[in-house]
């Protein structure tokens, strides 16, 4: 890997503490980084090198899957962090940050390689990039990338408008748009489990499969997050970037030369081919929810209206869920049910590939029991996938019984990376598969603008759901209308048979 000085807009900040300086002394332990690696933070409090230090190693300490219970090794790794004061609007500072960076390659006798992690609010992304640029440090003999958090841009013209900007001082090919959901070990799998598996990339068509869902559901609130929550709702912060890209990852065909240009090829075929919605048909394919009091294990919640700094009236979605249709010879008549909502009954993040079922015309009574044959990927909290498969019952006179074999992950899972590792991994060797491109980016606004201005409009009803529950049941209607339903939601009427204590398959993904 080469020599590469990580410039971090944002250093003394929420995101950094939590995910960053953990995922960089993650690698640091697991060899991952440059040989030659220095960070400069940046922020306008006062920090020295030495304070910085410290909240750096309290931080890894707190937050790192690698322990940091080695001095030596410790202190090696602080000794790449340096501290430059910077107001983001202040162009002298960019003179002595430029400076600072110099000194350091000069020390150190690399390349100027650098990559600017923009960990601040999106806001400053286009004065940081036009800095940047003006300054001179991003004009040296060297690679510069630009790393930025979401959320990229408010609606279609803000996503525009912002690219447009950001494009006149790094190219496509030099910015990295973090969507840490493309981070995730499963999602990261799962274009290799199609190209590893004659089994999956024969069956991945609307021929055998009947429906995907797609489900990231959280436990959470609003949290303290009122202020940027209640602007934004479930639409942006997770359906349009999280979701359509895990859509678009499991929608896609791929080549089994997945170079990082053919990925992403590939997943603007998916865009291109999916069906828009008029304004006026969203409500007939979407549905649009918000949290009341309820109760989450036990305790009771307060509704969305009443959380702090939320305003009583507001008519801000915290659940969506949605039907699309892609209409290419792969997928046409398949459809992909999304949600995503917070206070639902349980945190899980989830893909369910329902095949089609072929014996059910011939099917005699003691078919009945026939559930259809699904692929479930799990992505978080725990990873899995599991395929269910109809057997036989010998003890209830041979009627079918659904089974599951458990493709068991767990124990290779104590030392996986996280998201954040692997994309900052990627971002530093320059591999910009798991980051998402420009195309994507519009396309997925462009799919959501009738979206948004329907909200707006509210030509979409506000459905209230209880906190605890698993959304409105207009959420249910969407997938019964089409014959289907959502999977492994606990009502009893909509559980497979119980399989606890049957014959159940393991196989370990290490075996
Ligand atoms: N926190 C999270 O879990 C997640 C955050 N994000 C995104 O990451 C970004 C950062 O979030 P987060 O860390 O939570 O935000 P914080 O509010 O915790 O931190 C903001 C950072 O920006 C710096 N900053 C603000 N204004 C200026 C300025 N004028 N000049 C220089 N530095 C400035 C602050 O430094 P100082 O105060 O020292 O000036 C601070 O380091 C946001 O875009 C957010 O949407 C995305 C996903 C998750
Ligand atoms: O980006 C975001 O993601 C989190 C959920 O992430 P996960 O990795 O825990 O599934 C969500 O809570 C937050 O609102 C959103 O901004």
């Amino acid at each position: 890997m080469e020599p590469t000085t990580f410039v971090l807009f944002g250093a003394t900040g929420d995101l950094a503490k939590r995910k960053i300086y953990p995922a960089l002394y993650n690698l640091f332990v697991d060899g991952k980084l440059p040989q030659s690696f220095s960070v400069i933070g940046l922020g306008r409090r006062e920090w020295t090198d030495e304070s910085f230090q410290a909240n750096v190693e309290q931080s890894i300490r707190r937050f790192s899957r690698r322990e940091a219970d080695d001095a030596g090794l410790v202190k090696d790794f602080l000794n790449a962090f340096r501290f430059c004061v910077l107001d983001i609007g202040r162009k002298e500072d960019y003179q002595k940050l430029l400076k600072m960076i110099e000194q350091r390659e000069n020390e150190l006798n690399v390349a100027p390689n650098r990559l600017f992690y923009l960990s601040v609010g999106p806001e400053y992304f286009e004065t940081i990039a036009a800095n940047i640029q003006d300054s001179g440090l991003g004009s040296a003999n060297g690679w510069k990338r630009l790393v930025i958090e979401k959320p990229f841009g408010h609606d279609l013209q803000s996503a525009r408008d912002l690219n447009r900007n950001l494009s006149k001082s790094f190219a496509e090919q030099e910015v990295f748009r973090i969507d840490h959901y493309l981070g995730k070990p499963m999602v990261q799998k799962l274009g290799a489990l199609q190209q590893a598996n004659p089994v999956i990339q024969a069956l991945w068509t609307n021929r055998y499969i009947a429906n995907v869902q797609i489900t990231a559901n959280e436990t959470v609130g609003v949290e303290e997050r009122a202020g940027y929550y209640d602007h934004i709702g479930a639409v942006r912060d997770m359906f349009q970037n999280h979701l359509l890209q895990l859509f678009m990852m499991t929608a896609i065909h791929l080549p089994h030369d997945s170079a990082p240009d053919k990925v992403r090829f590939k997943k603007k075929k998916v865009m291109e081919s999916l069906r828009t919605l008029q304004k006026q048909d969203v409500s007939a394919n979407v549905i649009r929810g918000q949290y009341k009091a309820g109760s989450m294990q036990g305790k009771p919640v307060v509704g969305y209206t009443s959380e702090p700094g939320i305003a009583p009236d507001s008519m801000n979605d915290t659940f969506i869920a949605a039907k699309l249709e892609i209409d290419d010879s792969y997928w046409r008549g398949v459809p992909f049910y999304i949600r995503t909502g917070k206070r639902l009954n349980e945190k899980s993040t989830r893909i369910v590939v329902e095949f089609k079922e072929p014996l059910k015309p011939v099917s005699s009574s003691n078919e009945d029991n026939i559930a259809p044959n699904l692929l479930v990927f799990d992505i978080g909290p725990n990873e899995g996938i599991t395929l269910q498969l109809n057997t036989k019952d010998p003890e209830r006179k041979g009627e079918f019984k659904p089974v599951h074999i458990d493709i068991d992950l767990q124990d290779s899972q104590d030392n996986v990376p996280e998201a954040y590792e692997n994309l900052i991994y990627d971002a530093l060797l320059g591999d910009p598969t798991f980051f998402a491109h420009w195309d994507e980016v519009e396309m997925s606004w462009e799919w959501v603008q009738p979206l948004l201005e329907a909200f707006e409009e509210n030509l979409v009803p506000l459905y209230l759901y209880e906190a605890g529950s698993y959304g409105p049941a207009e959420s249910d209607a969407l997938l019964a209308k089409d014959g289907f339903h959502w999977w492994f939601d606990a009502k009893p009427e909509q559980q497979i048979p119980n399989v606890e204590g049957e014959q159940q398959y393991a196989y370990n993904s290490n075996h």
